[in-house]
């Protein structure tokens, strides 16, 4: 039994605390959804997690993965930029991740098909629109098996459809047994399903130090 368990978290950023004294626990087979103003620290913790940056404070596991402590090969990480390479075609950026992340899931014309990306496989990344580098970058969590997703503001960009098909993509995830932690401002419909409202963990007194003023 897989649980994501993150104990007494703390968030720094410059001069600022941005949050302290988190912990929460998430069970294989559910999501959390974590919601705040801009700038609660969403992003900043999806990047803790994902073993991209350190907590100021605090411990995280996994535990029933091979190393709970350092779990990086466990977790699939969509930030806000998508990391294709834009020369390259759809496909080929989509098989240089499935070659790269290991466990190999969905080939890759099934993982785009997933994604209603099918038929655009020979296409440059470079000329497609904003929502379908989107969609391609979501294929990727399709191309090799991870069970920790962490998605930043997983729909922005497309299109009402392609939030409905992705939303079912990630309630499957979750109803085989996998885990999503995702940042968003909108409602996300993942299956069963926690709350995290990152606001609530501000600490009283943020500022660590004074910050430089630009001269
Ligand atoms: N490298 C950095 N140095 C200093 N401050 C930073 C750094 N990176 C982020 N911040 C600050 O940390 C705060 C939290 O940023 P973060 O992107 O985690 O927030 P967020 O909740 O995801 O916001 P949004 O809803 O706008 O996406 C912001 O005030 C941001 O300016």
């Amino acid at each position: 039994m897989k649980r994501l368990v993150v104990e007494r978290l703390a968030c720094r950023r410059g001069a600022r605390l941005l949050f302290e004294g988190l912990g929460f626990s998430l069970a294989e087979g559910r999501a959390l959804i974590v919601t705040g103003p801009n700038g609660t620290g969403k992003s900043s913790l999806l990047r803790i997690l994902a073993g991209l940056s350190r907590p100021a404070a605090g411990a995280l596991r996994l535990e029933g993965a091979a190393e709970p402590e350092d779990f990086a090969e466990e977790v699939h990480y969509l930030g806000h930029l998508d990391a294709h390479k834009a020369s390259l075609s759809a496909a080929e950026n989509l098989a240089f991740w499935r070659d790269l992340l290991g466990r190999p899931a969905l080939g890759v014309a099934e993982a785009m098909g997933e994604v209603g990306l099918g038929g655009l496989e020979r296409l440059p990344v470079a000329v497609l629109s904003a929502g379908q580098k989107r969609r391609l970058a979501l294929a990727r969590l399709l191309v090799a098996e991870r069970p920790l997703w962490l998605l930043d503001e997983p729909t922005t960009a497309l299109d009402v459809s392609a939030q409905a098909r992705f939303a079912a993509l990630a309630r499957a995830h979750v109803e085989r047994g996998g885990m999503i932690v995702a940042a968003t401002h909108a409602p996300l419909d993942f299956g069963p399903s926690d709350a995290l409202d990152l606001g609530a963990w501000r600490p009283a007194s943020p500022t660590v130090e004074p910050a430089p003023v630009p001269a």
